[in-house]
């Protein structure tokens, strides 16, 4: 199953335009879509996920036109929205139970052993009779992906999962999606270049509405090979080291400043050759779009 976007545009009430001329093609695995608060990553999550319609442009699953036939996509579409209310006062168990239901699943024992499967799945067992207002943030993002796998969907669209997780519950999450990945098509949309980095086998990066690149993050790493190149300054030197040469990041780095460039050439003495990173390849896409060009972590 594939995921085909084409020339998808839409513009708010008001004039702005969240979308422009957006096209994707999106395989089956982890796809990542990278971008900056406000690029328009939730309103295409949303798009996809038929909660909102598009001015202009088609999009196809597999065979299936999604914009026209929203009610058969939503049949094999799992959706974790950015934010999402819970029942405070229910658990997991009851709650997934009931959603079930909803889904359709009506026979009993059915039920119950998909809703056996998913606490597993997602490591929520031992928690399943605690009320879902005592989880923790990972808690409760585990248990959105358990509600969005409900009736096995082939597309899953996951909407800035991971922010607020701590680092153990952040790779458990990540985890989880790589492995409903090996089977159906996962759209990851995060602001968090490692998310992307570490799981995804291909990504686009949007912003303002605009896709401004689309490739896999191990060859977009490899273009720039040997032309990242590090050097650590004194935090006074910063704006002459930008004058002088393309930065694409700066980081503090215990009182100083770990400053990456990029070059064709050695750039001068005190720099050294840097491995190439995703950030690198996010900050260089994106550098020229926002004032002063560079980009600072
Ligand atoms: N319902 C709406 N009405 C008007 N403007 C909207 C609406 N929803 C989003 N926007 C605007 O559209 C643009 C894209 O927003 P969107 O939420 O899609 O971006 P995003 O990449 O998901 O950002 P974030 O990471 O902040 O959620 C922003 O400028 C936003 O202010």
């Amino acid at each position: 199953m594939e995921l085909q976007i084409r020339n998808v545009s839409k513009t708010y009430p008001g004039g702005i335009h969240a979308l422009k001329d957006v096209s994707l093609t999106i395989p089956a695995g982890m796809y990542g879509l990278l971008g900056p608060n406000g690029a328009g990553k939730s309103t295409l999550m949303r798009i996809l996920a038929t909660l909102q319609d598009a001015d202009a442009g088609s999009i196809c699953f597999g065979e299936l036109d999604v914009l026209l036939h929203k009610g058969a996509l939503r049949q094999t579409l799992g959706y974790l929205p950015q934010d999402f209310g819970l029942y405070p006062g229910s658990s997991a168990e009851d709650l997934l139970d009931h959603f079930a239901l909803l889904k359709g699943i009506s026979e009993r024992k059915a039920r119950k052993e998909v809703v056996q499967a998913l606490l597993q799945q997602t490591n929520l067992w031992h928690v399943r009779r605690q009320k879902l207002g005592g989880y923790s943030g990972g808690m409760r993002q585990r248990f959105g992906i358990a509600v969005a796998l409900i009736g096995n969907p082939t597309l899953l669209i996951v909407d800035e999962p991971t922010a607020g997780l701590d680092p153990a519950e952040r790779v458990r999450f990540l985890n989880l999606l790589s492995e409903v990945g090996e089977s159906s098509v996962v759209i990851l949309s995060t602001h968090i270049v490692d998310d992307v980095s570490e799981l995804c086998s291909r990504m686009a990066i949007i912003d303002r509405g605009e896709i401004l690149l689309e490739a896999e993050p191990l060859s977009a790493m490899k273009e720039v090979e040997g032309r990242i190149w590090r050097r650590v300054i004194d935090t006074r030197s910063r704006a002459s080291v930008t004058r002088e040469h393309d930065v694409i990041s700066t980081k503090l780095l215990a009182g100083r400043t770990l400053v990456r460039v990029y070059s064709d050439t050695q750039p001068g003495p005190g720099f050294e050759a840097a491995e190439p990173n995703l950030e690198d390849v996010y900050f260089r896409t994106m550098s020229g779009r926002r004032e002063g060009g560079e980009a600072s972590l």
